[in-house]
């Protein structure tokens, strides 16, 4: 890996200095192609703006595309990055940020695109999108990537049909599922959701990426490209946090993408309460669109109502199995601005400490995907073989589990020439999204 200079022990972030890298092939060619289908969404939608809102609808149009191209043009031409000038919750704590990075900076000036860290300027172009929309209150609540979101749910109903169906034969036969049983078919629905992360809008730049075919079929094939598997400490964590007397732990899931991703969620959420290992699931998603395909609050009762409506029978069922596990309690929704800062996870305590606490009362929390992966390890050029624990740099406020196929150049906690072998087999193995891990953290192994 491009090891590039460590400030004690920690290496840089990964950025687009690097030319060629993924960061910059990411700033150079994706982030435009991702702002200029916004802007295409925007402008299809005029007629609606103006049937909701007449001519304001209209100039709200237009004023959010100016804002937008500019915004590309700033990208593409390496401007440094702006201070925020809306009135969102969020606005001061990104402008601290900057002002923070700033400092960092030195003699080099300001932040700049290709300059900085790849992980803090691919957030920040998310967060001035939702400026940009927010600045025009006709169209705030507009979700510029509701579209994309909405075809790849469409797209996956035979995968989601067949994994509703294998969720009913799980449920019907549950009292009698001995604990090896129970265990088969916790790793099989924690790997539906792990190759479900693999149905993400962000990396293919907003281009169709669906789950086609049943999951279920190519689970044994896929085994070969974990390349880490901690899903036995998962599952002795789960376990052993069972206490006398009460019906299972509780668990968060930190979401990812909507579409087939969160329908895969949902169904491994689904197992753990109905099998008793889970009493309780906390979701957390985003406050608003973010890096394409994430699920908002919307998208997530969205999906559960869709599922609802469903026309097949276990699919349906299962939507409204969900919906009253929403209604009694039993699974929570919550969203936190931190979730859509470009924060990396070890300063959580400092940055968020009410979100580090909640997290302090999950038995077991699962990180669902690649940014979550990119923020946990502080998406730095980290050598192949540092452990997990150390790339967290103490953050740790659970035992946590990350889930995540690989579409970034980081990777932790690889046995040594394991990486190498990788490169020289397969030279986009960090980012062509083939390869995946399963890697779990536990702050109790630290003590
Ligand atoms: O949906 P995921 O798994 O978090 O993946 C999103 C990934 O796609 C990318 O946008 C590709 O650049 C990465 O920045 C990001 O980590």
């Amino acid at each position: 890996m491009a090891a590039d200079l460590t400030v004690n022990g920690v290496p840089s972030p990964l950025s687009a200095k690097v030319v060629g890298s993924f960061a910059y092939l990411t700033i150079r060619d994706r982030l435009p192609t991702i702002l200029t289908k916004v802007i295409d969404t925007i402008h299809r939608t005029k007629n609606t703006f103006f049937e909701e809102y007449g001519e304001e609808g209209i100039q709200a149009e237009k004023q959010t595309i100016s804002l937008l191209s500019k915004l590309r043009n700033e990208v593409q031409t390496d401007k440094p990055l702006l201070a925020l000038t809306d009135d969102l919750q969020d606005t001061e704590t990104w402008n601290q940020y900057m002002q923070r990075h700033q400092g960092l900076q030195g003699d080099q000036g300001s932040v700049s695109w290709f300059k900085s860290a790849w992980l803090y300027v691919e957030c920040y172009m998310y967060r001035r999108i939702q400026e940009a929309v927010w600045l025009n209150p006709p169209i705030r609540d507009f979700d510029v990537f509701n579209e994309g979101k909405t075809q790849s749910f469409f797209e996956s109903q035979q995968a989601v049909m067949a994994l509703c169906t294998h969720l009913e034969e799980i449920n019907k036969s549950m009292e009698q599922l001995s604990r090896s049983q129970l265990l088969d078919n916790f790793n099989t629905l924690l790997l539906v959701s792990l190759w479900g992360n693999k149905c993400d809008l962000s990396i293919s730049a907003g281009q169709e990426n669906s789950q086609k075919t049943s999951p279920l079929d190519s689970l044994s094939s896929l085994q070969p490209f974990i390349l880490v598997d901690d899903s036995n400490m998962v599952w002795s964590t789960l376990i052993s946090a069972q206490r006398p007397g009460q019906s299972g732990v509780r668990v968060d899931i930190v979401l990812d993408n909507a579409g087939f991703e969160l329908v895969s969620d949902l169904v491994l959420a689904d197992f753990l309460v109905s099998s008793g290992l889970a009493r309780e699931i906390h979701f957390h998603g985003k406050s608003f669109p973010w890096f394409v395909s994430d699920v908002t609050v919307k998208d997530f009762h969205w999906t559960i109502q869709q599922t609802m409506a469903a026309n097949h029978k276990w699919m349906s069922k299962s939507g409204f199995q969900w919906k009253s596990y929403m209604k009694e309690g039993v699974w929570s929704y919550h969203d936190h601005p931190f979730w859509t800062q470009p924060h990396e996870f070890c300063d959580m305590a400092a940055d968020a400490s009410d979100l580090y606490t909640r997290l302090q009362g999950a038995d077991l929390v699962l990180f669902k995907g690649d940014l979550n992966y990119r923020k946990l390890t502080g998406d730095r050029y980290w050598d192949y073989t540092v452990s997990f624990d150390t790339a967290l740099r103490g953050f740790g406020p659970a035992p946590l589990c990350s889930l995540r196929t690989l579409k970034a150049n980081i990777q932790v906690g690889l046995q040594p020439g394991q990486g190498e072998k990788l490169t020289s087999q397969d030279p986009d193995w960090m980012t062509n999204g083939k390869y995946a891990v399963i890697q779990f953290h536990s702050p109790k192994s630290e003590q």
